[in-house]
Parts: C-alpha cells; sequence; structure tokens
C-alpha cells in the first residue's frame, strides 16, 4: 500500500453485539498507532461518541440518523477529508457503523469515494455469540451481512458454553463465505487483524520510554489470558528470487478462505525491474501498487499473510511455487497484465479480464465514481445479485 494511503475499516454488526466495546480495545492496544474514528449513531449518539472520544483526538460523531440514510457520499467524504488532512497524522480511520445501517452502504461509500488519500482497509461484522438464533431470526439480512464481511469478530464467548460457542462459530462460518472468522469476549481481538502498528520514529527507539498507553495495555492483555493471537495465525515469506506474476495471480485467486490479510512487497523481477509492488489484501479486496525500488537495497519480495483457520505450512509452500525457477521460467510477455488490474489507476493501460471472484467493482478504482454509473449507490460493490437489490434499498 502506497504510503500515504489510510486503511478505512468499516466495522459493524447489529445492535448492542459490542461493536463500541471492540473499538475501545482497539484504541486502548493500539500503542502508538493513530487512529482516527468516525461514529454513525443511531439512537445512542452522545453515548457512543463520548465511550470513544476521550481516547482519540479526531473523533467526529455521525449524529443525526443511519449514516446509510441521512449522510450522503459527499457528507462522509468532508469527514474523511478532516480526518486525513496530513496534520492528522493518522494511521487508520475506522467508522463504526450503526447497529441499523447496512455495511455494504458504507462499504460502497468508502470505495466510491474521491479521497486519495484512503483505501478501503474491509469489513468487519461483530456478532453476540449469545444472541446469535434471535438476531438471525428477527433480522434475516444477519446472514446478507455476514456474507460480505471480510472479518467476523464472533463476540461475547464468555457468554456462551464452549460447545455452544463452537456451533455458532460454525454456522457464522458456513455464512460468512470468505471471511476469516474469530471469536473474541468483549471485543480483544488483535489490532493487528484490522490495522498495521505504525512504526514511528519516536516509537520504535529501544530507549523511549513506555507511555501510560503502554503500561496499560500490557496490564491488560496480561490480565486476559484468552490472548487473541490463539485465533489466528501469521506467516511471513521471504524470497531473493522473482515471484512469477500469473503464478502469484493464481495464488491470490484461489487464496484460502480465513486468509484475511496479505501486505508486504513482491519484486517481480524481469517483468517489471524498475519497481517493487506493495500489495494489500484484506478478505476478498486487492490491491497492488507499484513504486520506484529504493536505490541500492536489496531487491527482495516480503509478505506477511494473516488467516484464521489457515495451513501456514501451505501458503507458505504454495509461495515457493511462485518463485522464478531460473532463466528457463522467465514470465511470458504481459505476465504482469493479471497484477495490473489490481492497481488502482483508472488510465491503465492493461484490459481487464473476467472477474474470478465476481466482484468486479473491487477492481474499479474507488475514485473513479464512474464505474459505478452516476450514482455511486447504483452499483454494488459486490456481487450485487447475491443480496437482492431491493432489499439492500430498505
Ligand atoms: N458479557 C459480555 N458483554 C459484552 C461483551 N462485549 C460487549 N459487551 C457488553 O454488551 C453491551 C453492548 O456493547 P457495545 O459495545 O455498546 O455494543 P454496540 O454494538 O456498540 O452497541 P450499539 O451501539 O447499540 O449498536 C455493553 O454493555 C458491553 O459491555 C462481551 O464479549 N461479553
Amino acid at each position: 500500500m502506497s504510503a500515504q494511503q489510510i486503511p478505512v475499516v468499516v466495522l459493524a454488526g447489529f445492535l448492542g453485539s459490542g461493536k463500541t466495546t471492540l473499538l475501545n480495545h482497539l484504541l486502548r492496544t493500539a500503542r502508538g498507532t493513530r487512529v482516527g474514528v468516525l461514529v454513525n449513531d443511531f439512537g445512542s449518539i452522545e453515548i457512543d461518541a463520548m465511550t470513544v472520544a476521550g481516547q482519540v483526538g479526531s473523533t467526529v460523531s455521525l449524529g443525526n440518523g443511519c449514516l446509510c440514510c441521512a449522510v450522503d457520499a459527499s457528507e462522509l467524504d468532508t469527514y474523511l477529508e478532516d480526518l486525513t488532512r496530513p496534520a492528522a497524522r493518522l494511521d487508520v480511520i475506522v467508522i463504526e457503523a450503526s447497529g441499523l445501517a447496512e455495511p455494504q452502504e458504507l462499504v460502497r461509500m468508502v470505495l466510491a469515494s474521491d479521497n486519495e488519500r484512503i483505501v478501503y482497509g474491509g469489513l468487519v461484522e461483530v456478532v453476540d455469540a449469545a444472541e446469535f438464533d434471535a438476531t438471525r431470526a428477527r433480522h434475516p439480512e444477519t446472514d446478507r451481512h455476514l456474507g460480505i464481511a471480510d472479518l467476523v469478530v464472533v463476540n461475547k464467548a464468555d457468554r456462551v458454553p464452549e460447545d455452544e460457542l463452537r456451533r455458532v462459530r460454525d454456522a457464522v462460518t458456513g455464512l460468512a463465505g470468505r471471511a476469516a472468522v474469530v471469536t473474541a469476549a468483549y471485543g480483544r481481538v488483535d489490532p493487528e487483524l484490522l490495522f498495521d502498528r505504525a512504526a514511528r520514529a519516536d516509537d520504535t527507539a529501544g530507549a523511549r520510554q513506555l507511555s501510560f498507553e503502554d503500561l496499560y495495555a500490557d496490564a491488560y492483555e496480561r490480565d486476559h489470558h484468552d490472548h487473541p493471537h490463539a485465533a489466528y495465525e501469521t506467516v511471513s515469506f521471504t524470497a531473493g528470487e522473482p515471484l512469477h506474476p500469473r503464478r502469484l495471480m493464481d495464488f491470490l485467486d484461489s487464496r484460502p478462505e480465513g486468509l484475511y490479510r496479505i501486505k508486504g512487497f513482491v519484486d517481480f523481477g524481469a517483468a517489471d525491474p524498475d519497481n517493487r509492488y506493495a500489495v494489500h489484501a484484506v478478505g476478498r479486496f486487492l490491491r497492488f501498487y507499484p513504486e520506484p525500488w529504493p536505490p541500492g537495497g536489496q531487491r527482495l519480495t516480503q509478505l506477511v499473510l494473516i488467516g484464521s483457520g489457515t495451513d501456514g505450512e501451505a501458503l507458505l509452500r504454495a509461495l515457493d511455487g511462485c518463485r522464478v525457477a531460473g532463466p528457463h521460467d522467465t514470465p511470458e510477455d504481459h505476465a504482469l497484465w493479471g497484477v495490473l488490474r489490481y492497481v488502482p489507476d483508472p488510465r491503465e493501460e492493461a484490459e481487464p479480464e473476467p472477474d474470478p471472484y465476481g466482484t468486479a467493482a473491487y477492481d474499479a478504482d474507488p475514485d473513479d465514481t464512474a464505474a459505478y454509473g452516476t450514482d455511486p449507490y447504483d452499483a454494488d460493490p459486490y456481487d450485487a445479485a447475491a443480496y437482492g437489490e431491493a432489499a439492500d434499498r430498505a
């Protein structure tokens, strides 16, 4: 991801599922990462806004009602403009959706935003494990919401027995499609699942004095033995030889369910000797950002993969298979085209190919509202057929 782009994460979930609790956990444990928050409240404006306000510099409450009907894309852009101004120095922005908001509307708005400093960071759905069946019965749209999530947090794990938690988790996994599913109590997921912790000059030096926030986070994590690291797996891949673009795209196109995030840099060798490709995948969303190689440094591919229920060894083996094996394995002309489809440049020369995920709008530049028609709401950034157009407008 290019250094200037700030991921925008949409945090959704039914009323009372624990979104604010999770957000507060993220803010408590962010440790130097600057999190901007847009709170979209419905009926509990002041309470939620105040809950998070004390802990973050740039909190803007989208008060007056449900974001999907009360705020249009240009208003969201105004707020994002404010939060992405360089002086705010934010590393990530979280939009906490009202429990009544249609999450895909929010995702559409983020994808259709004119703001060049943001990149979509994924849709996180919070589910109340204790209320799962009741919520589904009353709100059948729950299934649809889970189907478009990139990460599902089955929260309130402390409120149900272990076998019941397993049952709910399995049911959620069945509905969640490609999303990673993690369980949590009081929203205690690892912040790295949602965003990179910032490595600031003043945050990396060993001699730096611990802040109150660090001490608080350490104590907090010590006190809670169900440490979130157990819920997912991180694997790192490094290669000195270039990767074959077509084989890497095959790997990405068939990446397993539960592989929630991929980040890092790719060396495509002779296929583009001038640039390395920053890669940013969250859920089904995938982008490549070519940028000139830093002069003098070693040319490496370095990737970090984060998933839940994934087989790390198998992922590494699959990536090993993407290495260019020698001169006889030189990528053919146009091998890079599959990668270029995911470079967010509307003037890109490469012809788009059919979308393997049926998530074509993800390929469209979020800044290019024409890709969504004149009204960004007209197009479904996911698969409109899967959700039923009319129901979405409710
Ligand atoms: N037992 C238990 N309670 C939780 C957990 N997570 C949140 N809660 C409680 O559930 C209630 C609702 O949590 P919130 O974080 O406000 O939920 P929300 O999704 O932001 O709610 P809305 O803003 O109304 O949509 C609060 O009383 C929380 O303390 C959990 O994992 N276990």
